[in-house]
């Protein structure tokens, strides 16, 4: 890891909830796409049932700790963490190496080892769910989409999975909107019912943690404001952590924020604490909407 510059580490302030409350939590993160490095000994601590807000100007690697908390990053050639990524207490990365070692062992990347290794990585993800940017419901119908990663997992009668449904689509406050057209085309629908059937079906899968990558950019205010009610909602039941570039809806609605500047964490602080007192110049200055 590289050391932080001097002139940035006595802006750090990082004040964390007691870790028996963690649900997921980075340690010392770094990580790479091909050479270039855009975390550097990264932590941060995801308590359980709260939302947990990213914040920090553009390129500061945001969507790069998100994204690395599932591991969605093994899609993608050259990309690699180093560090540690404790689920339940379990090391996501040091499955990694497992992972590895049995693929190496049984002499190619079947599927076997995968099945053998602790935490498998669809398993993880199915624990750990992801909603995009964009709204990215499947060419299929409502329904289907909500039930596709329900299906992948566990064998359901046709009755279990209507309940499922059901309930994830009225966890996601769609229910009332879509329950006459169940087998319609999940396409259909409109940029903000679309962002919340992704999250539905985000949640039908029943994950600890739902990670949101600025899940309200593409939409319109009064959509942005019903996701946001929908949020403040599922807290009671998952786990969340959110991307924003919007200072208002972290603000709004999260306990506890995180800010970010060149791949570092350097300010995290319950919200209102983040906001009401800065302890960084720089955290100042981004609240205040002098720089970012
Ligand atoms: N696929 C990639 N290949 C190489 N570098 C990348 C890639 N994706 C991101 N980066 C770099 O990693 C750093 C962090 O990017 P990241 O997207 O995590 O930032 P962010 O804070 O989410 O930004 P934004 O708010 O603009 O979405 C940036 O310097 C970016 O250029």
């Amino acid at each position: 890891m590289t050391d932080l510059p001097s002139h940035l580490s006595e802006e750090v302030h990082l004040a964390f909830p007691s870790r028996d409350a963690l649900a997921i939590e980075a340690r010392k993160l770094d990580f790479f796409y091909g050479r270039t490095q855009a975390l550097y000994g990264v932590d941060l601590p995801v308590e359980r049932h709260k939302i947990t807000a990213l914040i920090g100007p553009s390129g500061c690697g945001k969507s790069t700790l998100l994204r690395a908390l599932n591991r969605i990053y093994d899609l993608y050639p050259r990309q690699h963490a180093v560090g540690r990524i404790l689920l339940d207490g379990h090391d996501v990365l040091a499955d990694r190496k497992s992972l590895q070692r049995l693929r190496d062992r049984d002499g190619g990347g079947d599927d076997t080892a995968m099945v053998r290794s602790p935490v498998d990585v669809a398993g993880l993800r199915a624990r750990v769910g992801m909603v995009f940017q964009k709204p990215t419901p499947f060419p299929m119908s409502i329904y289907d989409n909500v039930a596709f990663g329900v299906r992948l997992y566990q064998r359901k009668s046709r009755a279990e999975m209507d309940q499922i449904v059901e309930t994830a689509l009225r966890r996601a406050a769609l229910w009332d909107e879509v329950k006459d057209k169940l087998h319609s085309s999940g396409l259909g629908l409109s940029g903000g019912q679309q962002q919340r059937l992704c999250v539905a079906r985000g949640i039908a899968v029943e994950p600890d943690v739902l990670l949101l990558d600025e899940p309200a950019s593409a939409l319109d205010p009064v959509s942005t404001a019903k996701l946001e009610e929908t949020l403040i909602e599922l807290r009671q039941d998952f786990t969340i952590v959110i991307v924003t570039h919007n200072l208002q809806q972290a603000a709004r609605i999260s306990n506890y924020t995180g800010f970010m500047y060149l791949g570092r964490m350097m300010e995290f602080q319950p919200t209102e604490e983040l906001f009401a007192n800065p302890r960084g110049q720089r955290t100042r200055d981004y609240v205040t909407g002098r720089f970012g």
